[in-house]
């Protein structure tokens, strides 16, 4: 059912992700268009419990699923929950055969809706006239992106993909009417409630809360890895939409500073929205181009806060460097970005290298960077690494504990031993603990600043 590659249209930026290790591409390729089997929500610690949690989830899967899926725990990261996939309980292929009408949704909601969520009006281009309320429908996604919103008749192409069943919950009207000019107000709400997808995750939505956020693993690891302690002063370079800012504010029992910095304006509006809702005091989150963070010529501040960005040198226990990146690790990623080029590509190690030089002197000595990004391409990752480790000699690459993912890749300027510190989501082994890891692709390496 799923694509080959998600760049069969862009074979010249597929060349470019591993060109040191081109015979690992194909299995790459192919895996980042399958979808992570795991569903995992970070508990808030400082909101309630991972029992009363777990319990939530257990009740609300028990009211969907006469079998519901199994949710364990992970020792090593104890605020997380991770739901298994659930076995059929409808038949798919009869349901192909039996129900009449199809909707359409677009190849980034199809990925979604693989992952368990609903669709939201949005989300819909086609639904077929004469489609009612409460109607099973058959769901595809339109893998060309050829078909256009508010397609009223049967959308028949190659490049459709099934996924899954769904019962209609507004009307073509509804979600195409008036809506549709450009001045009117954006459409709300769920347009089709999924009932199952080819994938088994269960279809629960978004579950996220004051007391829980639905996130992927390896962001959730990557805050472990940084490993934030009350009290400390730690700068989260790129952070907005803020998921790991609060994970950190929460594992310092928000008693600390924790900076937080985005370069887009509208992000830190809907970060700070979101901190206030949590009410964590120790979070202070600017607009502020993080590559001119550090500032030479100011003064170390030694007031128990810190003022504005920039920052003078030596000021941070702990940084948090989740750099923006071709976010190509995105799974399921069914079409690859369509204005993704060889260009672009290279543009990302640029920005990464300048917030990397900001962020290097504002490091405390003995102080801990941790770099991640969403990706898997070689030069934004490994070749980072090497990258820093070259350019400034004081910064000594650590083993990124806890270590759920796997290992570096190959072939790269990194040493066998480096390959070992460094985690890449991707290539791990299926289990870690006895427990099934099927995540998204994603890159973690931790630095400590000698001097
Ligand atoms: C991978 S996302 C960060 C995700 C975030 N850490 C989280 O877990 O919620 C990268 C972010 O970097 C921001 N960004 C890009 N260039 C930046 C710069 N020069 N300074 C600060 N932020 C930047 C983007 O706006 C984007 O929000």
């Amino acid at each position: 059912m799923y694509p080959k590659s998600p760049f069969l249209r862009n074979p010249l930026v597929e060349s470019q992700i591993l060109q040191r290790n081109p015979s690992q591409l194909e299995e790459l390729m192919s895996w980042l268009c399958k979808v992570p089997t795991i569903t995992t929500y970070r508990v808030n610690s400082l909101r309630t419990t991972v029992p009363a949690f777990k319990q939530k989830l257990q009740e609300i899967l028990h009211e969907r699923y006469t079998q519901p899926p199994k949710v364990y725990e992970i020792p090593s990261i104890p605020e997380v929950l991770c739901i298994l996939p659930t076995s059929f309980s409808v038949d798919m292929k009869q349901k192909q055969s039996d129900l009449q009408r199809e909707v359409v949704v677009d190849s980034c909601c199809g990925a979604a809706l693989l992952r368990g969520a609903h669709i939201y009006a949005p989300g819909v281009l086609a639904m077929e006239a004469g489609t009612k309320i409460n109607e099973e429908v058959l769901v595809y996604a339109d893998l060309a992106g050829k078909c256009k919103q508010g397609t009223n008749i049967r959308y028949d192409s190659l490049d459709k993909i099934f996924l899954g069943v769904g019962v209609v919950r507004m009307q073509r009207h509804q979600i195409f009417g008036p809506t549709m000019s450009s001045t009117a107000e954006p459409l709300k709400g769920i347009a089709v409630e999924m009932i199952e997808t080819m994938s088994g995750v269960p279809t629960i939505g978004d579950l996220s809360c004051k007391e829980a956020l639905l996130q992927n693993l390896p962001s959730i690891v990557c805050v472990r890895v940084l490993n934030p302690q009350p009290g400390e002063r730690v700068l989260d370079m790129c952070a907005a939409p803020g998921n790991k800012t609060t994970h950190i504010a929460e594992l310092m029992g928000d008693k600390g500073e924790v900076i937080a910095l985005d370069k887009v304006a509208n992000k830190i509006s809907g970060m700070l929205v979101k901190i206030t809702n949590l009410a964590l005091k120790s979070i202070r989150a600017y607009n502020f181009d993080a590559t001119k963070a550090f500032c030479a010529d100011k003064e170390a501040e030694d007031n128990e806060c810190l003022g504005m960005p920039p920052f003078a040198a030596n000021t941070f226990d702990k940084i948090l460097l989740d750099a923006p990146c071709s976010a190509l690790g995105n799974r399921p990623l069914l079409v690859g970005p369509p204005n993704m080029s060889q260009r672009m590509l290279q543009s990302y190690p640029k920005v990464q290298r300048k917030l990397f030089s900001a962020a290097v002197p504002l490091l405390k000595p003995n102080g801990v960077l941790v770099y991640s990004t969403c990706t898997v391409t070689e030069e934004e990752n490994e070749g980072m690494v090497a990258w820093v480790l070259e350019k400034f000699p004081q910064m000594r690459l650590v083993p990124a504990t806890p270590h759920l993912g796997g290992i570096g890749l190959e072939q790269t300027a990194l040493s066998d031993v480096e390959r070992q510190y460094v985690q890449r989501f991707g290539q791990q082994p299926k289990e870690f603990e006895g427990i099934p890891i099927d995540t998204v692709g994603f890159f973690i390496a931790k630095f400590i600043k000698e001097y």
